[in-house]
């Protein structure tokens, strides 16, 4: 069995306490999203690796808070090479609001992933996405019922996973697009590794993405040989200039 209720950072467990208290929508949403599978091979296809670039002002382990408009970095971001974006909508602790991600879907034409810490199925109801993230450590047994849940609106789900018991638990819920998280939410330090050692188990048929701790273009060499089909990086991008950021680390091949 997969419990829900792990030990994690105390940092982690105060993100958890807040989004377990936060509302969900009102109207069971029905989406049409931009296809993430479409934009990656189209970035392949045009020489780019495929980037998924986060909005990120800040984090429970980033220093200080980035105060540069959301929806400015994005179109850098986007004219940077980025197949798609990344939007935070934790408010607490990453500094996101669902106003970002509505602001940032309505101005770039890529599509938009919806990052937050979704833990009942009204919460998929609060804003339109073409992707929603659900974290496999933190639903435990309501994966399988949430992705199902997640796919009837019309999102594409992003399960993500840090653990061998993880992703052996997203294959087994059926999830298509799954992200190998080397950061683990219970030391919170960041290790490539991590993808190293899980890539190999999962099936050729899922859309593996290589999530958190790529800064350099040698680190995302390392995760696309390890098998990445694509990669989540936010810090790298968000720090300076992030149009010159993505289109160095897209431009890594
Ligand atoms: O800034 P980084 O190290 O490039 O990481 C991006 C992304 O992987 C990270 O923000 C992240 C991965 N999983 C999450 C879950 C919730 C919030 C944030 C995250």
């Amino acid at each position: 069995m997969n419990e829900p209720t792990r030990e994690v950072a105390p940092e982690v467990q105060s993100i958890l306490d807040a989004a377990a208290d936060r509302p969900g929508g009102d109207e069971r949403l029905s989406v049409t999203p931009r296809s993430l599978s479409a934009a990656f091979t189209a970035a392949e296809r045009d020489g780019r690796v495929p980037v998924i670039a986060e909005v990120k002002p800040t984090s429970p382990t980033t220093d200080g808070e980035h105060d540069a408009d959301p929806v400015a970095a994005a179109k850098a971001m986007v004219d940077g090479g980025a197949a798609a974006l990344s939007v935070l909508t934790e408010p607490e602790h990453f500094g996101g609001s669902i106003e970002n991600l509505r602001r940032v879907r309505e101005a770039v034409d890529v599509p938009v992933l919806r990052k937050d810490f979704i833990l009942r199925e009204a919460q998929l109801d609060t804003a339109d996405s073409d992707v929603i993230l659900l974290i496999a450590r933190f639903l435990g047994d309501d994966l399988e019922p949430m992705l199902a849940a997640a796919r009837d609106r019309g999102f594409q789900v992003l399960v993500e996973v840090h653990t061998k018991d993880e992703l052996d638990a997203a294959i087994d819920a059926g999830a298509e697009v799954i992200g190998v998280n080397n950061r683990d939410l219970a030391k919170l330090d960041v290790d490539l590794a991590t993808f190293e050692q899980l890539a190999p188990d999962a099936p050729d048929d899922v859309t593996l993405i290589a999530e958190s701790g790529v800064a350099t273009v040698d680190d995302v060499r390392r995760m696309r040989e390890a098998g990445a089909d694509g990669l989540l990086i936010g810090s790298a991008i968000m720090d300076g200039d992030p149009q010159t950021n993505t289109e160095r680390l897209t431009g890594a091949e």
